[in-house]
């Protein structure tokens, strides 16, 4: 592809390319015909995206001699990551009398990335998915590697399934109608790579992260493109998160828990989650003496910087509890023998896996974070 980075997930027979560059969206109808074997997908979107970029893609589609059927459009916002809508979507799949050969394909951000993933995994056990992120955060994040899943009333993302996309097609200039407070969202999981294994990039970002929000093109398709190696690097060595994919997962014991306590909706989006979550994780640290004071606070300062919030308190108009908070993090994925497993940082860009941390120090920092 001209002009176009590609990145490699690893992983044998269910290896994939990741595409990353600026409109390929008008491009992409040759790559998904290849993706799927000639098959047109069932093309899956929320209302907004169907709105701005959904007649690109379909465009591209049609040209390749893929014509798609209507696409399924689901309401936007991550309420829509749910068993309801999950049941509505795979009724429309469905509903079209698909056979196994048959390909979905998710245009929209990581709610639909997620929940078409996982419905790709269960239809008829199993068919092909190909996802075309379009918010900073789907394509530098979710879109690669294969979770994929819902919320439940237990909490965050408790049902899913490992299932690899066929193909991502990354589309940058798309971003260009990503509001802010999404951009900075996904910025937020930019900003994590950095922490967990490497410094130089967050010597990068603490350059050139006020270019990637503000749009820069040059800077966000860099910051795409290092991002998705760094998770495909980690990917294609720990499919199904034994070992060191647990590192993805820096900020998100904390900020699941602060998601599930503001009830999945538009007050506190994952990406702002998870930047708060960092910031307690490096505090922990600290807390725990296994990193320096001043990498807690140079992470907290980039990230507050940028326009992210850094602590709870950032959030307005929420009464945390902390009983709450902590209830939360017990039904955390990562939790083993009753134990949580943290992610630590010795300095930035050195995250560990942690399972022995006192849970009496853990209560102190909410407490402490919680009253500001
Ligand atoms: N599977 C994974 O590995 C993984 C990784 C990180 C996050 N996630 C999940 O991803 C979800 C968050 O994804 P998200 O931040 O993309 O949220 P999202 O999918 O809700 O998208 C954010 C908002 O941006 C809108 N939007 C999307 N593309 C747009 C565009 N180009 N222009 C204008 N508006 C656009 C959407 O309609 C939505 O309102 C969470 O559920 C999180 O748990 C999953
Ligand atoms: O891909 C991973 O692995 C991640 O942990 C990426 C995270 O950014 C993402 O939010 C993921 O969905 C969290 O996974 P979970 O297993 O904690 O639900
Ligand atoms: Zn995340």
């Amino acid at each position: 592809m001209g002009g176009a980075e590609t990145v490699r997930v690893e992983l044998g027979s269910r290896g994939y390319d990741i595409l990353v560059g600026d409109g390929l969206l008008a491009q992409a109808g040759p790559l998904v015909k290849a993706a799927t074997g000639g098959r047109a997908p069932i093309v899956v979107t929320d209302e907004t995206v169907a709105g701005l970029h959904l007649a690109t893609l379909e465009r591209s589609l049609a040209d390749a001699g893929i014509p798609t059927g209507p696409a399924i459009v689901l309401p936007a916002g991550e309420k829509t990551k749910d068993f309801a809508h999950l049941e509505r979507l795979l009724d429309a799949i469905l509903g079209r009398g698909i056979e196994r050969s048959a390909a979905l394909l998710a245009l929209g951000g990581g709610v639909i990335g997620d929940i078409t993933g996982f419905a790709a995994a269960v239809a008829l056990r199993g068919i092909d998915f190909v996802q075309v992120p379009t918010t900073l955060l789907a394509q530098v994040d979710s879109s690669v590697g294969g979770k994929t899943g819902i919320n439940t009333r237990q909490g965050k993302n408790l049902v899913g399934a490992f299932h690899q996309p066929k193909l991502v097609i990354a589309d940058t200039a798309a971003l260009d109608t990503l509001p802010r407070r999404e951009v900075l969202a996904g910025y937020a999981e930019v900003v994590k790579y950095g922490l967990i294994r490497l410094p130089g990039f967050f010597d990068w970002l603490e350059e050139n992260g006020a270019r990637v929000v503000d749009g820069d093109g040059a800077a966000r398709r860099e910051a795409v493109t290092v991002s998705c190696r760094a998770k495909a690097d980690i990917v294609g060595v720990d499919e199904r998160e034994s070992g060191d994919r647990a590192l993805l997962n820096l900020g998100h014991t904390f900020g699941h828990a602060l998601e599930a306590a503001t009830g999945f909706g538009p007050r506190l989006l994952h990406g702002e989650a998870v930047s708060i979550g960092m910031v307690l994780a490096f505090e922990l640290s600290v807390r725990l003496g296994l990193c320096p004071a001043a990498d807690a606070a140079r992470a907290s300062t980039h990230l507050a910087a940028v326009g992210l919030p850094v602590r709870p308190t950032d959030v307005p108009g929420v009464d945390w509890d902390v009983d709450e908070l902590v209830g939360h993090m017990a039904k955390d994925k990562k939790v083993r023998d009753g134990r949580i497993t943290f992610i630590l940082a010795r300095r930035i860009g050195d995250a560990f896996t942690r399972r022995d941390v006192d849970s009496a120090v853990v209560r102190e920092l909410l407490v402490e974070a919680v009253r500001g």
